[in-house]
C-alpha cells in the first residue's frame, strides 16, 4: 500500500521528506521484527520508548516512521501529536477495515468477560457461524487456538487478527475488552456490532487511580458504539440493569440498549431461578419470548453470564432455540469454577477469582451447596492494584470457614509483602499463611474432611506463577491432581 493511502485518516501530520512514491510492506511496532519496507511506529511505554529503536529499524529496512517528534535518521517520518493514536487507525487501513464487514461483540466490565465470551462462541457456533474470539485465555479462530499477551492486545495485532480472521472466513468476533485498552485506545478503529456490559467493583486502581476513571474507562466502549445510523441493522449495548453503574453505560451510547437482570425488570430476564447442586434453571424472559433453561454453570453470577450472552446473540439475530441449545450445552470455561476430581471424598474447584467481587460470588455459592466447610485457598497479585489485598483476605474470612493465603504472581514484589498487605488487618489467628502456592494446596488438601469444599482462587486457566519477572511452570489443576493422588496413595 502506497505511505499517502495509509495516512488518509490522519490529517495535518509533520514530515521530513516527500512520501507520494513510498510503499508500505508492513506495518510493525516492535524494531526487533522490522523487515524491508516496513512502517516502523514509535511509540512510547512503560519500560522502552520506541523512538530510541528508530535507528534499528531503519538498519533493518523500514521504509518509513511514525513518531512523535523529528528524528536524525535517513529515512521519511511523521510526526503525529499521537503514536498510538495514530497506529490504531493505520493497522485499520492497512488491513482494510476488517471489522466494518464482520459481526464484532465487545464486552466490557470487571468479570465475566471471558466466560461471557465462550458462551457466544458457543451460541454462534451453534448457529453455524465461523467464529473467532480474543481474550484473556487466548485468540481463537475457528478451531485453531493461538496464545495472547494481553486480554485486549494492541490495536496492531487486533487490526491484522481480523484481517486473519476475514481471510478464513469468519463472520462473527467475540472480544474481551479491557478498561486498560479502553484507556490506551487499543480498540480504536474496531467497528462493533454490540458492546455488553457486566459489571464493575473494585480492581485496577493500580492503573486508574480510583473508581470513576475506572467507570469512564469503561464506559468509552459504549462512547465508540456505532457511531454512524446504520438503517440495515441496529447496534445495540446489552446492559446489566441490576449493576450501579448501568445508567452511565446507558448514558454514553446513542444505541439501542436492550437491558438484563434479575432484580430490576429489563428487557432480558432470568424468572424461577433457582441455584442447585448441579447448576442452575431458570425461565429466560427475552422480547422474543421464553424458554427455560437447564444449565450446568453454578452460580447466580452465571447466570448473568448467560442472560448477558443471551442479549447479545439476540441483539445478533440469534433464534431463542439455539440460544437454549447451546446455553444447556456449555461445560463452561477453563479455569472458571472448574472441578477437580481424583475420587477424593470433598470437593476440589479451581476458579479465577481475583477480586473481592468475584470471590464473594464464588464463595457464597459453594456455601450454598458445602455440607462442611469451605476452604479457601487464595492469594493477590505483585505490582497490581494493592488496595484490594486487605478486602480480599476479608472476603476470604467471612465468606469462607478456613481460609488459606498464599502467592499469586508476585511478580517483582516480595511475595511476604504482599501477604501482609492482606493480612495486616485482620487478627493472628483465624487463617494459615503459606507462602509457597503448592504447600498451601497441599495444607488445604491434607486437612479436608469428607463433606468439604476447597477453592483455589485467582488463578484459573493460568499455567505459571511469575516470581521476578521469570514464569515458573505452575498449573493449580494439576498441582491440585498430583497432591488428591498422593493423599490417595498414602491411605
Ligand atoms: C502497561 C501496559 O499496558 N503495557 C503494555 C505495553 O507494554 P510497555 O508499555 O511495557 O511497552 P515497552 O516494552 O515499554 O515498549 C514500548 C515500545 O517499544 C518497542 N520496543 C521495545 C524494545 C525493543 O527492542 N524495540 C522496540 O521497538 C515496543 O515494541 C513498544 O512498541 O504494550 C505491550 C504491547 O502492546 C503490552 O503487551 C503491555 O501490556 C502488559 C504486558 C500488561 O501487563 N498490561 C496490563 C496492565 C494490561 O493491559 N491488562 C489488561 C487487562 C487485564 C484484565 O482485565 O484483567 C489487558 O488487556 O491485558
Ligand atoms: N458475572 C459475574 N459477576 C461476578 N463475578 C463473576 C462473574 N462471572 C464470573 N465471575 C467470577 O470472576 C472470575 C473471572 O471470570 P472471567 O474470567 O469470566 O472474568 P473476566 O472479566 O474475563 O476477568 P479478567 O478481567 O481477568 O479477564 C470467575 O472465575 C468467577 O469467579
Ligand atoms: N488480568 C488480571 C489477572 C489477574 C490474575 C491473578 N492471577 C494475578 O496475577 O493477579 C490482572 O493482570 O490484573
Ligand atoms: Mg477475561
Amino acid at each position: 500500500m502506497k505511505l499517502p493511502e495509509l495516512l488518509r485518516h490522519i490529517p495535518y501530520f509533520q514530515t521530513n521528506k516527500p512520501l507520494k512514491d513510498i510503499e508500505v510492506n508492513g506495518v510493525e511496532m516492535d524494531s526487533r521484527n522490522v523487515k524491508e519496507g516496513d512502517l516502523f511506529i514509535c511509540l512510547p511505554g512503560e519500560h522502552f520508548d520506541g523512538h530510541d529503536f528508530a535507528q534499528q529499524a531503519v538498519q533493518q529496512g523500514a521504509a518509513a516512521l511514525i513518531c512523535e517528534r523529528p528524528l536524525e535518521v535517513s529515512i521519511p517520518y511523521i510526526v503525529v501529536p499521537d503514536t498510538n493514536r495514530a497506529m490504531g487507525s493505520i493497522a485499520n487501513t492497512f488491513y482494510h477495515y476488517p471489522t466494518t464487514s464482520m459481526q464484532l461483540i465487545g464486552i466490557t466490565g470487571t468479570n465475566g468477560k471471558t466466560s461471557i465470551s465462550y458462551l457466544l462462541d458457543e451460541i454462534f457456533q451453534m448457529n453455524r457461524h465461523q467464529t473467532g474470539l480474543i481474550g484473556t485465555i487466548q485468540m481463537k479462530i475457528n478451531e485453531s487456538v493461538y496464545p495472547v499477551k494481553n486480554t485486549t492486545p494492541d490495536s496492531l495485532f487486533l487490526q491484522k487478527s481480523f484481517h486473519e480472521m476475514k481471510e478464513r472466513n469468519v463472520d462473527t468476533a467475540v472480544m474481551e475488552v479491557s478498561s486498560h485498552a479502553l484507556d490506551k485506545g487499543r480498540v480504536h478503529g474496531c467497528d462493533f456490532d454490540v458492546a455488553v456490559f457486566t459489571n464493575l467493583s473494585q480492581d485496577h486502581l493500580d492503573y486508574h487511580g480510583n473508581m470513576d476513571e475506572y467507570l469512564h474507562a469503561k464506559s468509552l466502549l459504549f462512547a465508540q458504539l456505532g457511531n454512524t445510523f446504520n438503517p440495515e441493522k441496529p447496534k445495540f449495548a446489552v446492559i446489566n440493569e441490576d449493576d450501579p453503574a448501568a445508567d452511565v453505560m446507558k448514558r454514553s451510547t446513542a444505541q439501542p440498549v436492550l437491558s438484563y437482570g434479575i432484580q430490576k425488570e429489563a428487557a432480558i430476564m432470568a424468572d424461577n431461578l433457582q441455584l442447585h447442586e448441579k447448576g442452575t434453571t431458570f425461565t429466560l424472559t427475552t422480547p422474543e419470548g421464553e424458554v427455560t433453561i437447564n444449565s450446568s454453570l453454578m452460580g447466580k453470577f452465571n447466570v448473568y453470564n448467560m442472560l448477558a450472552a443471551a442479549g447479545a446473540a439476540i441483539a445478533s439475530g440469534v433464534k431463542l432455540d439455539v440460544i437454549k441449545q447451546a446455553l444447556e450445552a456449555t461445560k463452561g470455561v477453563r479455569g472458571r469454577f472448574e472441578p477437580v476430581e481424583e475420587g477424593q471424598p470433598f470437593g476440589v474447584v479451581i476458579d479465577y477469582a481475583h477480586t473481592p467481587d468475584s470471590l464473594h460470588n464464588v464463595l457464597q455459592t459453594m456455601q450454598e451447596f458445602c455440607r462442611g466447610k469451605v476452604r479457601v485457598v487464595v492469594g493477590c497479585g505483585g505490582d497490581r492494584d494493592r488496595t484490594k489485598r486487605p478486602l480480599m483476605a476479608d472476603v476470604a474470612m467471612e465468606f469462607g470457614d478456613h481460609a488459606i493465603f498464599t502467592s499469586d504472581n508476585p511478580r517483582t514484589e516480595p511475595p511476604e509483602q504482599i501477604l501482609d498487605d492482606m493480612v495486616e488487618h485482620l487478627e493472628a489467628g483465624g487463617y494459615e499463611r503459606i507462602v509457597d502456592r503448592k504447600e498451601a494446596i497441599r495444607f488445604a488438601v491434607e486437612k479436608a474432611q469428607p463433606g468439604d469444599m476447597i477453592l483455589i482462587a485467582g488463578k484459573g486457566h493460568e499455567t505459571y506463577q511469575d516470581i521476578n519477572g521469570k514464569r515458573y511452570e505452575f498449573d493449580d489443576r494439576e498441582v491440585a491432581r498430583e497432591l488428591l493422588k498422593q493423599l490417595k496413595e498414602s491411605k
